[in-house]
C-alpha cells in the first residue's frame, strides 16, 4: 500500500476520559486525523457545536461521524414522525460542527417490529433527509439489536433500502463477539460501508452488552484477530478512517492524553501487518541482559547481602556511578544506590530491565516510532550509549549486546572489583521479571511489550489472592528467552494495605531447582518458608512421587504440572520493601510461572515465618 492509501487514524471521544475540549486536545496531540463525536459529550459541553467544529479545525481534526442514533427504524407511523423530527434536529448539529455521517445503530426498541422491508424503507426515508442536507447515514448492527444484531443482516437492509446516502458502519466487536465470520464483508462494495469502527476485547463469557460497554480494548490489547478484520475491510476498497471505538471503565478514568498515545499505538502497530513497512521492524531479543535495581541506603546491604547468600559475586563497579554489577553465570544484577527524586514504594525497586538485542539502535528507532518516551541517558567520555525507552509504569528498558565480542557493550563501563567468585549455588541465567503494574496501565503495558519489543502475549489468567483478584499477563519472545510478567490488581486497591503493596521481583533459572535450595539455606539466604497445608493440597491434587514431595516440603519448594510439564520454584523473603527472588526449574518444557502456587506465596509474603 502506498503512502497515499494509508487509511486515515481516528478515535471516538467515548474512548477518552474528560471534557470534550480535553478530549479533543489529547486526540489531536496523539497525532489523530479524525474524531467521532459522542453525542454526550457533546450534551455536556458549554461550547457550542459551531464552537466545537471550529476548535476540531483549529486542532487539525475532522469531524468524522456524529453518533449515535438510537431506535430509529421500523417503527409505527406516529412514532416516524418524532424519530425524523429528533433526526432533523441532530442534522442542525451536525451542519454546525462540520460532521457529514450520522451514525445509526439498530434498534432495540420495544416500538419497534420485525419488518425489514419497513426498516428499510424508513432508513430509505432518513437517507433521503440526510441527503437534502448534503449528510449521509451510517447503519450498525448492535451485538444486542432487538431484530438486527449481524453485519450481514444490517447490509441486507441496506441494500434493500437502495440510497446513495445510505451505507453500513461495520464496527469489529459486535462482528467478532458473536464469533460471526468476517469474511461475508468482501460481498460488501466497499463504497458502501460508510465507516469502520475498532475495537479489540479479551475473550470473556458473559452478556454482549455488558462485555462491550466495559471491557473493549485498543486494537492488540485482547484476543480479536483485529488485523484480519482490517484487512477483509480494505480489501472492499473501503478508504474511510480507521476509527478506534472502545467503552472501557478503567480508560474511562484514566488522564486522555497518555491514552490517546496508547490508542495511536495500537493503530501504528496494526497497521503494521497490512502495509509492511510502516515500523522499523523489531529485532530479535535473545535474553534478560541484567536487571537493575535502586536501591536506599538501608536496603543497599540487604539486597547485597541476599544476593552473596544466592551465591552471586560483586564483580563490577560502574566507571563513574554507584552501580554495582552482581554476577553468577549468566544472571545478572545491578544495585544502583544514586539517590532518587521519585522512588516508588520502599526502598529497593525495579527501576531498569535489560534485553539483548540483535540491533539495539534499531530497538530503540521502533519504540520511537511506537511513541515511546526514549530516555535521555548521561554518559561520561568513553561510555557505553545505551538505548533505553520507558515502558508505561515508568520502568526502564535497555536494548543491549552483551556478549564479549560486542562493541559498545555496557559491561565495559564496569571497572572489575577482583572478587573471587564464589562457588555458584546452580543459578544460571534470568527466566523472567515480574513487575505488577499501576492499576490504569495493564492493558497498555501488554501492547507496550508486544508492539514495540516484538513479545507475544499470553492469554491473562485470573486468581484468588489473599488481598484481593490479581489478574497475570506474561508476554515472552517466540523462543521465551525474554519472558516479562504482568500482574495487576483486579479492582483498585483499598486502604487495607498488604505488607507487600505492590511486589516486583526476578526470577532466576537453575538446572536443579531442590539443589540449589538446599545449597542457598546451608549459605543461610533468607528463603520463604511455605506451610504444611500447601503440600498436603499438592499431594491430594498432583500427587508427586512420595520422596519428591518430601523433598519439595523440606525445603520449600512449590511444584506444579500441567499438559506442558512441570515446574518447581522457591522464593526468597521480601527485600527492602517490595522486591524479592525466585528461582525457577522448568521440565519438559513447562511455559507457565507456576500461577496455582501465588496465592500461597503472597500469603507467606504476609507472614513470614510464621
Ligand atoms: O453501546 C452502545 O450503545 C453503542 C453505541 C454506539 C456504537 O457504535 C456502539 O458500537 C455501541
Ligand atoms: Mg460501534
Amino acid at each position: 500500500m502506498s503512502t497515499a492509501e494509508i487509511p486515515r487514524h481516528g478515535i471516538a471521544t467515548v474512548c477518552l476520559s474528560g471534557t470534550l475540549e480535553d478530549k479533543l486536545t489529547a486526540a489531536a496531540a496523539a497525532g489523530f486525523d479524525g474524531v467521532e463525536i459522542f453525542e454526550n459529550d457533546l450534551v455536556c459541553s458549554p461550547a457550542s457545536p459551531a464552537r466545537i467544529g471550529g476548535l476540531c479545525a483549529e486542532l487539525g481534526l475532522s469531524v468524522d461521524l456524529y453518533q449515535p442514533f438510537r431506535d430509529f427504524e421500523a417503527v409505527p407511523p406516529d412514532v416516524l414522525a418524532a424519530n425524523l423530527r429528533r433526526a432533523e434536529r441532530k442534522f442542525d448539529v451536525m451542519e454546525q460542527l462540520g460532521a457529514d455521517t450520522m451514525l445509526v445503530c439498530s434498534t432495540v426498541s420495544p416500538d419497534a417490529v420485525d419488518d425489514d422491508d419497513l426498516a428499510a424503507e424508513q432508513l430509505h426515508l432518513l437517507a433521503e433527509r440526510a441527503a437534502a442536507r448534503g449528510l449521509r447515514i451510517a447503519y450498525e448492527a448492535l451485538a444486542w439489536g432487538r431484530f438486527v444484531d449481524t453485519y450481514d443482516h444490517s447490509w441486507r437492509i441496506v441494500r434493500r433500502a437502495d440510497h446513495p446516502a445510505l451505507g453500513v458502519c461495520l464496527d469489529s466487536f459486535h462482528v467478532l463477539s458473536r464469533g460471526s465470520d468476517p469474511a461475508g464483508i468482501r460481498v460488501i462494495p466497499g463504497e458502501k460501508i460508510f465507516f469502520l469502527q475498532l475495537a479489540d476485547a479479551p475473550k470473556l463469557h458473559m452478556d454482549v452488552l455488558q462485555w462491550s460497554r466495559h471491557h473493549r480494548l485498543f486494537p492488540g490489547q485482547g484476543s480479536f484477530d483485529l488485523a484480519g478484520f482490517v484487512g477483509t475491510v480494505l480489501g472492499t476498497g473501503y478508504a474511510g478512517p480507521l476509527s478506534l471505538e472502545v467503552f472501557n471503565d478503567v480508560f474511562r478514568q484514566a488522564d486522555p492524553r497518555r491514552a490517546a498515545v496508547d490508542a495511536m499505538r495500537s493503530l501504528l502497530a496494526l497497521r503494521e501487518p497490512l502495509d509492511g513497512d510502516t515500523l522499523p521492524p523489531a529485532p530479535e531479543l535473545s535474553g534478560h541482559a541484567f536487571t537493575e535495581l535502586a536501591v536506599d541506603e538501608a536496603a543497599e546491604p540487604v539486597l547485597a547481602g541476599a544476593l552473596g547468600a544466592l551465591g552471586f559475586t560483586h564483580t563490577g563497579r560502574h566507571r563513574s556511578k554507584p552501580v554495582q554489577l552482581w554476577e553468577q553465570r549468566d544472571a545478572r544484577i545491578l544495585l544502583n544506590s544514586a539517590p532518587r527524586e521519585h522512588a516508588r514504594d520502599g526502598g529497593a525497586d525495579v527501576t531498569a530491565l535489560a534485553v539483548e538485542s540483535s540491533d539495539p539502535v534499531a530497538s530503540a528507532r521502533r519504540a520511537e516510532s511506537l511513541l515511546s518516551p526514549v530516555l535521555p541517558r548521561e554518559t561520561g567520555a568513553d561510555e557505553a550509549a545505551l538505548s533505553s525507552v520507558a515502558a508505561p509504569d515508568g520502568t526502564a528498558v535497555f536494548f543491549c549486546r552483551t556478549g564479549e565480542a560486542a562493541p559498545g557493550s555496557w559491561r565495559e563501563d564496569f571497572s572489575p572489583t577482583g572478587n573471587a567468585t564464589v562457588a555458584g549455588t546452580g543459578i544460571t541465567g534470568t527466566d523472567h521479571v515480574s513487575l505488577t503494574q499501576p492499576f490504569d496501565n495493564f492493558d497498555e503495558a501488554a501492547l507496550f511489550y508486544r508492539s514495540v519489543l516484538g513479545l507475544r502475549p499470553e492469554q491473562a489468567t485470573e486468581f484468588a489472592a489473599p488481598f484481593g483478584l490479581v489478574r497475570s499477563r506474561a508476554v515472552s519472545d517466540d523462543s521465551a528467552r525474554v519472558r516479562i510478567a504482568l500482574t495487576v490488581a483486579r479492582l483498585r486497591r483499598g486502604d487495607w494495605a498488604p505488607r507487600v503493596p505492590s511486589p516486583q521481583h526476578v526470577a532466576f533459572t537453575s538446572d536443579d531447582a531442590i539443589a540449589c535450595a538446599a545449597a542457598l539455606r546451608e549459605r543461610g539466604a533468607p528463603l520463604l518458608e511455605i506451610p504444611g497445608n500447601y503440600y498436603d493440597d499438592l499431594d491430594a491434587r498432583l500427587a508427586p512421587p512420595g520422596e519428591l514431595l518430601a523433598t519439595l516440603r523440606e525445603h520449600s519448594v512449590l511444584y506444579d504440572r500441567d499438559e506442558t510439564g512441570a515446574f518447581l520454584h522457591f522464593y526468597t523473603d521480601v527485600l527492602g520493601g517490595r522486591v524479592f527472588f525466585e528461582v525457577v526449574q522448568r521440565l519438559d518444557g513447562y511455559t507457565g510461572y507456576g500461577a496455582n502456587n501465588a496465592p500461597v506465596r503472597m500469603a507467606a509474603h504476609r507472614h513470614p515465618h510464621a
